[in-house]
């Protein structure tokens, strides 16, 4: 099948919500989860009125599908962390160890999974500010997740920890796709799939550009530049064809997309982008290191 072709070419996997042969009922678990281990109650925490103001508005509308509530924190994390049973981390990674060392936030994260979006912080680095009961994991998503089209990895768990992998794999899938990767690739997820939505920008408002240039109207540039994309990520995701297989097939010898080819390849646009794929990585690394992120 498509998939079985999937997952052996590029490894790419769609992970269930299921719980399927799950034996143990989520409610005797965490009273917050519901049976398919998609977390039932949401405490939502920023530090500004202001900010938790906003979000109520924005979720008032697109919230609850699956009967789940969410409410609203400005300023109240110690509190928001005693009633819950997973946290999922989100602040700026210069922030954690102010927001983790505050006053009770290390007893009130007590059996608790944490769940880290930050970049560049370590699990080791977690360790330091946290109770041994607090299982700490990172995921790193990308914004594509705010239409359920993101991609998220996440650190692996330890052995024994079914129904944490099930809640984050609940939590996760139900915003795009999901995979599990060691935590030595993190830095390079976080520059691939965090930060590659940018760097993917870039290229469609270039790519409308130069429709703009040769006559198109913006806004049908802008459509014809994004479903190209769209179409083309779609063809690798659900065929497993290579890249350079769908280039080859749309190149027809002596005809204009070889043309096109060249003059990318005349302005370097291979390393361009690889090599962006690789400062990032780098700058992501640094900013888990407190005096290098200032820096
Ligand atoms: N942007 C992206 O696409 C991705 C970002 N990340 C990671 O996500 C993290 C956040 O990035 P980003 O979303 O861009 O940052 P933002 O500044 O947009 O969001 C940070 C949030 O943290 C809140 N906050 C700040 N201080 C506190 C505090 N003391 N207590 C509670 N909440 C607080 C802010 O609330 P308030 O508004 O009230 O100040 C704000 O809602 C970073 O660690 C980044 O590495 C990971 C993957 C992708
Ligand atoms: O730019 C950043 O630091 C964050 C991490 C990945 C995406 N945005």
């Amino acid at each position: 099948s498509l998939e079985d072709l999937n997952s052996q070419q590029h490894g790419i996997k769609r992970y269930p919500n299921s719980t399927s042969g799950n034996s143990t009922p989520a409610s005797s678990y965490m009273p917050g989860m519901s049976e398919d281990c998609f977390p039932s109650r949401f405490l939502a925490c920023v530090s500004r009125r202001e900010s938790a103001q906003k979000l109520q508005r924005l979720f008032a509308k697109n919230f609850g599908e699956r009967g789940e509530r969410i409410e609203f924190f400005a300023g109240e994390n110690l509190r928001a962390v005693r009633e819950s049973d997973v946290v999922l981390l989100c602040c700026k990674p210069q922030l954690v160890e102010s927001i983790l060392c505050a006053e009770g936030m290390k007893d009130a994260l007590q059996n608790r999974l944490l769940i880290s979006i930050l970049a560049g912080v370590t699990i080791n680095q977690f360790t330091k500010w946290l109770h041994p009961s607090t299982k700490v994991i990172r995921a790193m998503p990308n914004t594509p997740s705010k239409i359920r089209e993101g991609m998220t990895v996440v650190s692996p768990l330890p052995e024994g920890c079914e129904r944490e992998r099930e809640i984050i794999l609940g939590i996760f899938s139900s915003i795009g796709l999901c995979r599990f990767l060691a935590e030595k690739h993190f830095d390079a997820c976080t520059a691939l799939c965090g930060s590659g939505p940018a760097f993917v920008c870039v290229a469609l408002e270039a790519l409308a550009d130069g429709g703009v240039m040769m006559g198109l109207p913006r806004a049908e540039a802008l459509e014809l530049a994004a479903q190209t994309l769209q179409g083309t990520a779609r063809m690798v995701l659900q065929t497993g064809v290579h890249p350079a297989a769908i280039k080859d097939s749309v190149t027809t010898p002596g005809g204009c997309t070889i043309a096109g080819l060249l003059s990318l390849e005349d302005g370097r646009i291979r390393s361009t982008i690889a090599r962006a794929i690789q400062v990032a990585t780098e700058k992501a690394h640094d900013l888990g290191q407190p005096q290098k992120a200032e820096a």
